[in-house]
């Protein structure tokens, strides 16, 4: 009976929110959809990560999930929310692949979601063995269990009788070789191979044991371009794991988890952070008003040799104070400002090498960079966050910068800490200008 109910909220759902028709088999697992929307949304916003500084022209973007089910929950969603979204959903199992199929085709998304049968043989990423596949995400909600043992003890173990219904099947629902931790484990072995075939790749968690196997798989791997998040419905919490091999960086907001106590078993998994906080010197408040800040930010950033600033006051929010930052390379550290002075008196004393390839073959990878022809070593925004916005120092202005693209964390971090100092330094030079006027 309760089965049977779940089964007509979901539907009942599908429609009402999404004007979906979804047929769910009475023997298949029966998706909750808030807890499956929690994890589209997350998708949505990695995809979208840093959309209002980069200035992208729209283009269609192309998903993968893995183990779609007999719903096909995870790519009607993301299709339903999302237009200019394309999806393939992967399958194993027969009755799962006909019924996802039929479900496609019943909402007449069969132009712009692949139903793909899997195989035992096969790779679990196996779309990406196209040579040209491209594909922004890919995401999945793998089977949860190692055995109808353990599927057995985890439903002991429970005092009460479980919040979520499960009407899974076995083939939904084991992964004999370790579980979802086994099956994701695989995914990131894959992911080894496939590199940048896919920008994002992840997975949903029911164990936070699993988020700290695959964490440190990662990191066995070097990958530390990573995001962790966490689901929580009612009495239900679940966690993913995004992780990339490509050079993007997302927000901290999006790859960290706000707020961890600081004994929480999964604070020492959290990615490094890719958004940092600079406050900017003791200027008070009431001294400058937030366009001079903005205006002392931009002449800053216009003096750091190879860096160019856009500012982007037009921005999605209509925010201003946001700056779109490229670098060459590292030209403000005082090594490299030291190199480019030693190279330019070998210049003045008749050396031939030209002052401005100087400031490119300094420190920071890019000594093949020849203007304008290679990308930069560091894409970055900057905010200029009023007083009440930031969370550091409750009467000064700060730079919030977020790292958007780059191999080298060290460059963004210094140039974070370099834009900082300078900015600071003229802030109260111009505090100490208007007091004197006084
Ligand atoms: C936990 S269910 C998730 C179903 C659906 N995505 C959802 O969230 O409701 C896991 C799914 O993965 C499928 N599966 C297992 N191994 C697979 C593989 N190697 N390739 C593709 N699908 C697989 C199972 O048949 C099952 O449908």
């Amino acid at each position: 009976m309760i089965f049977a109910q779940a089964r007509c909220l979901t539907e009942a759902i599908m429609f009402g929110d999404f004007g979906v028709r979804l047929k769910i088999p009475e023997d298949r697992l029966c998706p909750p959809v808030p807890n499956r929307l929690n994890y589209v949304l997350w998708i949505q916003d990695i995809v979208y990560a840093h959309r209002d500084v980069l200035e992208t022209r729209p283009r269609r973007i192309r998903g993968i999930d893995v183990g779609t089910g007999a719903t096909a929950i995870y790519p009607i969603l993301a299709c339903k929310m999302e237009e200019t979204w394309d999806m393939v959903g992967t399958e194993i199992d027969d009755a799962s692949f006909t019924c996802a199929l039929n479900n496609v085709e019943a909402n007449d998304l069969h132009n712009r979601i692949d139903v793909r049968k899997a195989s035992k043989e096969g790779g679990i990423l196996f779309p990406l063995e196209d040579c040209d596949a491209k594909y922004d995400f890919c995401m999945c909600n793998p089977p949860f269990y190692a055995s109808a043992a353990e599927v057995e003890d985890l439903a002991r173990e429970k005092e009460l009788p479980p919040n979520a219904v499960c009407t899974g099947a076995d083939i939904e629902m084991i992964y004999s070789d370790g579980g979802e931790a086994g099956f994701v484990g695989r995914m990131v072995e894959e992911s080894e191979t496939f590199q940048t075939r896919c920008k994002w790749y992840s997975s949903m968690f029911g164990k936070m044991s699993s988020v700290t196997r695959i964490v440190e798989m990662l990191r066995e791997r070097s990958i530390t371009n990573y995001a962790i998040t966490e689901f929580v419905q009612g009495q239900t919490r679940r966690w993913a794991i995004a992780w990339s091999c490509t050079d993007s960086h997302l927000p901290d907001s999006i790859a960290r988890i706000p707020n961890l106590p600081s004994n929480h078993a999964l604070l020492p998994l959290m990615p490094p952070r890719n958004t940092l906080s600079q406050p900017l010197s003791s200027t008070e408040v009431a001294s400058l008003d937030f366009e001079r800040v903005c205006t002392i930010v931009s002449d800053v950033l216009g003096l750091v040799d190879g860096v160019t600033a856009i500012e982007r006051s037009e921005s999605e929010k209509g925010e201003k104070g946001v700056f779109f930052v490229q670098a060459r390379a590292n030209t403000w550290s005082r090594s490299a400002r030291r190199k480019k002075a030693r190279l330019k008196d070998g210049v003045n004393e008749g050396n031939s090498t030209t002052v401005s390839n100087a400031s490119e073959t300094i420190e920071g990878g890019a000594s093949n960079l020849s203007a304008g022809t290679a990308e930069p070593a560091l894409t970055c925004s900057i905010r200029v966050l009023r007083p009440a916005e930031a969370e550091i120092a409750e009467s000064h202005y700060s730079l919030e910068f977020q790292w958007i693209f780059g191999r080298d964390r060290s460059l963004f971090e210094s140039f974070a800490s370099h834009v900082g100092r300078k900015v600071g330094l003229q802030l109260e030079a111009n505090t100490r200008a208007l007091d004197g006027a006084a």
